[in-house]
């Protein structure tokens, strides 16, 4: 049995009263089997990481700037992530490149940030449902990881958290069939390797919840699991963190 990295995206969900709740339920169970970890909107950031400290569970937030600091109204640095108890920070997730029009490069840049202050980064790539439709699956996936190649040392690429979103799979209440997760994950993992990238820890997201979470684990290269709707409920949550595998 290994240890796995759950890590649970909240997206622009919750209140402050929802967030506690969750934050009782997690903190009430106090261990998982698994590493757990929660990315809850900005504005509780500091509320969990606080809430969270005695405990193994950790905080990350959902996006950070490419830069350190300026006149740059709305942004969150890496710095400012870290100071408020941040150890990790998701990168470059679909629903930010597509709605904010976010470059392979921007991406590689925020990861850059977010290294320099020992924030982990979990960057999302993955394809759309057009792109796999038209067999461009590993494409899209070499396109994406060739930005980061190009900016990152193989020592910092190492750091860095990979999680294979499909797009068509987001939110769609179906995961990926597992064939589909094997491949990209191969592909991942080979590409990463011949990099001289050889301890990456490999995420699926995608329509988890506790009845696939067992079977996704299960994929070989598969190291955790990117939970978004599943995870706005602390039971699911947990029981996600704490699958056999
Ligand atoms: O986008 C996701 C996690 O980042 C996946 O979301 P769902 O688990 O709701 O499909």
């Amino acid at each position: 049995m290994s240890q796995k990295l759950i890590v649970g995206n909240w997206k622009m969900h919750g209140s402050r009263a929802s967030v506690q709740s969750i934050l009782a339920q997690l903190k009430a169970a106090q261990t998982s089997r698994h590493t757990l970890v929660v990315c809850p909107p900005y504005p509780y950031l500091a509320m969990c990481a606080a809430a969270l400290e005695d405990s193994p569970i950790a905080v990350g937030a959902q996006d950070v700037a490419a830069s350190t600091h300026g006149a740059q109204t709305g942004a969150v640095s890496a710095e400012m992530l870290a100071d408020n108890g941040c150890r990790y920070v998701i990168v470059g997730h679909s629903e930010r490149r597509l709605a904010h029009s976010e470059s392979d490069a921007m991406i590689a840049e925020k990861i850059v940030r977010s290294l320099s202050v020992d924030l982990r980064p979990i960057v999302c790539i993955g394809e759309s449902y057009p792109q796999r439709q038209a067999g461009l699956t590993e494409t899209i996936l070499f396109r994406q990881l060739g930005t980061l190649t190009q900016k990152l040392s193989p020592e910092q690429l190492s750091r860095v958290a990979i999680a294979y979103e499909p797009v068509w799979a987001i939110g769609s209440g179906k995961a990926a069939p597992k064939n589909d997760i094997l491949h990209a994950h191969r592909c991942i993992r080979q590409y990463l390797n011949a990099y001289g990238s050889h301890s990456n820890t490999l995420l699926y997201g995608g329509s988890v919840n506790p009845q696939n979470a067992e079977e996704l684990l299960s994929i070989a290269h598969v190291n955790g699991l990117l939970v978004g709707g599943a995870s706005l409920n602390g039971e699911h949550l947990l029981c996600i963190a704490n699958t056999c595998v």
